[in-house]
C-alpha cells in the first residue's frame, strides 16, 4: 500500500484506529477492513441522517409553500374584490359627476392645476392649457374685489373657501361665470400639498341675478332708473366730481296738476302718461345725463358736468319743452307741464341729501311762482324753506291756542242781490304779525297734515257763530265752510261736523260744505258715499272752483251736489272773452239741467254781474258785492240793509258777537235770513233763496 494515495474517508478511519497509512501486515489489513467497513457504515448513517433531514426540510418547505400560496391566493382575491368595488364606485362617481353640474379640479402646492375634469375644459374653453398653470387674476379673470380678497386670504392661510365666484373670458371672447369651492390638501406629515375642489358654471344664475337686480333698480313703469339707483348714481357722481374737481346739476322735475289727470282719466291713463313722458325725457337728453323716476309724478335728471347757469337753463328749457309736448293718452290729446327745481354741485351742496332737498325746495318755488318753469336753488329758497319750517311750528301753536277767526263773504242772488248765504273764510290772528291770510298757511297746513285740525276749528267756529247769532235774536244766514281735499279724505270730517252741530244746536240745513272738484275726484266712489252722508245730516254741498279741474261736466251728475261755484278765472274774462262766456254758459246750462244752483265767484264789475244775470246764473259772490269781512262788519252792514239804508261795505257799524259785546240793532231782531228783509220771503235754512238785501 506504500506510495498509494488513500481516500480521505479511509485515512480518517485509519487515524481513528491509531493506524498509520502505511499498512503492511495482514492483521493490520484486517483491522483496516474493519475500519473501512465501519467507515462505510458511519457514512451510511450520516447519509441516512442527511437524507432524513433533507426529507424533513423539503416537507416543511412544501407546507410553507402551500400556506404562502393560499395566502397569496386570498390576497389576490381580496385585491380583485377591492378593484372590482373600486371600479363600481368609480363608475358610480363618474356617472354622478357627469349628471352633476359640478366639476372637479386639483392644484399642487404652487396652486398649479394638476387635474381638471372634462366638463371644466368644455366650459372654460382652455382647460388643457390650464394644466400646470395657476389662476391669473387680471385680463382674463375678474371677480368682485371683496370676494377676491377673501379668496386670496383663505388660500394664503391654507383655509377652505366656499363659493368664490369669478368670471373668465374664454379664448373665444365669451365670458363665463364660475363658482368654485376648494379645500387644502395636507400629507401625513401635515405638509401642504395643494388644493382640490369643485366648480360650476353659474353664468346663467349670475345673469338671472343681474336681471333681478336691475329690476329692483329700474322703475317698472318707465324703465328708467328708480330712486334707489338714482341715489347710488348720485353718490358716484359726487365722488367723481370731487375727484376731478368738476361739477354737475340735479333737476327735480315735478309734473303740474298730474293728480287731476289721474283723478279724472284714471290711473291707467296716468301711468301711460308717465311712461310716455319718461321715454321722451330720456330721448331728449344727452346720453351722459341720467334720467330717473323718483316715484309718483316726480322725475329727476342729473346733468353730468354741467353747472354753468346758462347751460343748465338751456337744458332745463329742453326738459320743460319735452313735458309740454302734446301727448296722446287714453284716446285723447293732452298737454301737461312741470315745475323744475335745480341744485348744482358743489355750489348748492356737496352731499346727496342737501342737493336733493335744495332741488326739491327750488321746485316748490317754481310751483309757487306759477308752475311750468324752472328755478335754481338760491339762498332765498333756503331761507323760504326755513321760514316755512318756522311757520309750521307757529301754526301748530296757533292750533293749540285757537288763534283763528272767521271772516264772512256774502253770496247774493244775481238779480235781487238778496243774501243767500255767507262763506266763512279763515284767518290766523298771529300774535306778532296780525292777520295772516289763508293763502299763506292753508297749503302749508295741508302739506304738513295740519289741515284737519284747522278745519275742525273752522267748523266749530262757524257753528258757534250761528248759535251766537241766534242768541242775539238774529236769524242766522246759511254758512258755507271750505273743506280741503285732505280734510275731505279724512274719515273724521263727518264726526267733526256732527260734534260741532250738536254742541251749538245747529241744523244741517244751516251749513253748506264747499268742496273742490279735486277733492271729489281723488276717490269718486268714496266721495259719493261721504256726500250722501253729508246730505243725510241735511248739509248742502257746493262744488267749488268748478272748471279748473280736469273733470268733464258729465262728472257733475255723479255727485249729489246742490250748487256749483264757477271759478273766478272764468268770471274774470266776462263779458268779453268768448271762451269764458261759452264755459260759463255751458256750466250754467249743465248745472240747471241737473237741478243745481250756480254761484259765480269773483264778481268784481257790474258788467260781469249783468253778463251773469243774462246767462241765468243764480247767485254771485265777489268784491263788487262784498269782500270777506269780520263778523261785526257783516252784521253792521246787514243791520243797515234791514233798515233800508245803503252803505259801503266796509263802513257799517259793528255789532260784536261771539264773545264780544253784541248789540242787536233797533227793537226788531236783526235778521240775515228773515222773511222781513225787504219783503222777500225767506224760509229758514240754506235751501232758501233770498234773505236780506245787501247793497254797496
Ligand atoms: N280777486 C278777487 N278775490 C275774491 C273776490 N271775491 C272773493 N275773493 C277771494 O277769493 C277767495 C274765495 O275763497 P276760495 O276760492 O274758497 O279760496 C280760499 C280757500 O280755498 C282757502 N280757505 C279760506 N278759508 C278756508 C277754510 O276755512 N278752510 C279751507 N280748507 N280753506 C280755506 O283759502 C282761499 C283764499 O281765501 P281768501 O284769501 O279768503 O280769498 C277768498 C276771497 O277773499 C273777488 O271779487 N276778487
Amino acid at each position: 500500500m506504500r506510495g498509494q494515495v488513500l481516500h480521505p474517508l479511509l485515512l480518517r478511519q485509519l487515524r481513528r484506529a491509531g493506524l498509520s497509512a502505511d499498512v503492511d501486515d495482514a492483521v493490520a489489513f484486517g483491522e483496516l477492513l474493519k475500519h473501512v467497513s465501519r467507515a462505510y457504515a458511519e457514512h451510511d448513517q450520516e447519509r441516512t441522517l442527511l437524507e432524513r433531514s433533507q426529507d424533513l426540510a423539503s416537507q416543511e418547505m412544501v407546507a410553507l409553500n402551500d400556506a404562502l400560496r393560499a395566502e397569496r391566493d386570498a390576497l389576490e382575491q381580496r385585491v380583485l374584490d377591492r378593484t372590482a368595488a373600486l371600479e363600481v364606485s368609480q363608475s358610480r362617481l363618474s356617472s354622478l359627476l357627469s349628471l352633476s353640474a359640478d366639476w372637479i379640479w386639483e392644484q399642487d402646492a404652487e396652486l398649479r392645476f394638476t387635474y381638471v375634469s372634462e366638463e371644466f375644459s368644455t366650459a372654460v374653453g382652455f382647460a388643457p392649457r390650464l394644466i400646470g398653470k395657476r389662476h391669473e387674476f387680471g385680463a382674463t379673470i375678474e371677480a368682485d374685489g371683496e370676494a377676491q380678497a377673501e379668496y386670496e386670504r383663505s388660500v394664503a392661510e391654507r383655509r377652505p373657501y366656499r363659493d368664490f365666484t369669478y368670471a373668465i373670458v374664454r379664448p373665444d371672447g365669451v365670458k363665463r361665470w364660475i363658482r368654485a369651492s376648494g379645500e387644502p390638501v395636507f400629507d401625513a406629515d401635515a405638509v401642504f400639498r395643494g388644493y382640490r375642489g369643485v366648480g360650476r358654471d353659474v353664468t346663467e344664475i349670475i345673469a338671472a341675478h343681474q336681471v333681478v337686480k336691475q329690476m329692483a333698480q329700474l322703475d317698472h313703469l318707465t324703465g328708467l332708473p328708480n330712486r334707489r339707483l338714482f341715489l347710488i348714481e348720485l353718490d358716484r357722481a359726487i365722488a367723481r366730481a370731487h375727484r376731478d374737481g368738476s361739477g354737475f346739476s340735479v333737476c327735480f322735475v315735478d309734473l303740474d296738476r298730474f293728480k287731476h289727470v289721474n283723478d279724472t282719466l284714471g290711473h291707467l291713463a296716468g301711468d301711460q302718461l308717465l311712461a310716455t313722458l319718461g321715454k321722451r325725457l330720456r330721448a331728449d337728453l344727452r346720453a351722459t345725463d341720467l334720467v330717473a323716476r323718483m316715484g309718483g309724478d316726480e322725475f329727476v335728471v342729473l346733468l353730468e358736468g354741467t353747472t354753468d347757469p346758462a347751460d343748465v337753463s338751456r337744458l332745463a328749457g329742453v326738459l320743460l319743452g319735452t313735458v309740454n309736448q302734446v301727448l296722446h293718452v287714453a284716446g285723447r290729446d293732452m298737454q301737461v307741464s312741470a315745475s323744475i327745481g335745480i341744485a348744482r354741485y358743489p355750489d348748492d351742496g356737496i352731499d346727496a341729501t342737501t342737493l336733493l332737498s335744495h332741488a326739491d325746495s327750488a321746485m316748490y318755488e317754481a310751483k309757487a311762482a306759477g308752475k311750468n318753469r324752472f328755478h335754481f336753488h338760491t339762498e332765498v329758497a333756503a331761507r323760504e324753506a326755513a321760514r316755512q319750517f318756522e311757520l309750521e311750528a307757529q301754526l301748530r301753536l296757533a292750533i293749540a291756542r285757537e288763534e283763528f277767526e272767521l271772516h264772512y263773504q256774502p253770496k247774493l242772488g244775481v238779480d235781487d242781490r238778496a243774501v243767500t248765504a255767507v262763506e266763512a273764510l279763515v284767518r290766523w290772528r298771529h300774535p306778532n304779525r296780525g292777520l295772516v291770510m289763508p293763502g299763506e298757511f292753508i297749503a302749508l297746513a295741508e302739506d304738513r297734515g295740519l289741515i284737519v285740525a284747522i278745519g275742525r276749528l273752522v267748523i266749530k267756529m262757524a257753528c258757534r257763530q250761528i248759535a251766537a247769532w241766534r242768541r242775539q235774536g238774529i236769524e242766522p244766514p246759511c254758512v258755507a265752510i271750505n273743506v280741503s281735499a285732505k280734510q275731505f279724505a279724512d274719515d273724521v270730517l263727518l264726526a267733526d261736523l256732527t260734534a260741532a252741530m250738536t254742541e251749538s244746536s245747529v241744523g244741517g240745513g244751516e251749513l253748506v260744505v264747499e268742496l273742490t272738484e279735486t277733492a271729489l275726484m281723488a276717490d269718486p266712489e268714496r266721495a259719493t258715499g261721504v256726500l250722501e252722508a253729508l246730505r243725510r245730516l241735511g248739509v248742502r254741498i257746493a262744488i267749488d272752483d268748478f272748471g279748473t279741474g280736469y273733470s268733464s261736466l258729465s262728472y257733475l251728475k255723479r255727485f249729489p251736489a246742490d250748487e256749483v261755484k264757477i271759478d273766478r278765472s272764468f268770471v274774470d274774462g266776462l263779458p268779453e272773452d268768448p271762451d269764458d262766456l261759452a264755459i260759463t254758459q255751458a256750466v250754467i246750462a249743465m248745472a240747471h239741467s241737473l237741478g243745481m244752483k250756480v254761484v259765480a265767484e269773483g264778481v268784481e264789475t257790474e258788467a260781469q254781474r249783468s253778463a251773469l244775470a243774462a246767462m241765468g246764473c243764480d247767485q254771485m259772490q265777489g268784491y263788487l258785492l262784498g269782500r270777506p269781512m269780520p263778523v261785526e262788519d257783516l252784521v253792521g252792514r246787514l243791520s243797515k240793509a234791514v233798515h233800508g239804508a245803503v252803505a259801503p261795505v266796509l263802513d257799517g257799524p259793528s255789532v260784536h258777537v261771539d264773545g264780544v259785546a253784541a248789540t242787536s240793532v233797533g227793537s226788531t231782531p236783526v235778521s240775515l235770513g228773515s222773511p222781513t228783509c225787504e219783503g222777500v220771503h225767506m224760509p229758514a235754512g240754506c235751501a232758501s233763496q233770498a234773505s236780506a238785501s245787501f247793497t254797496q
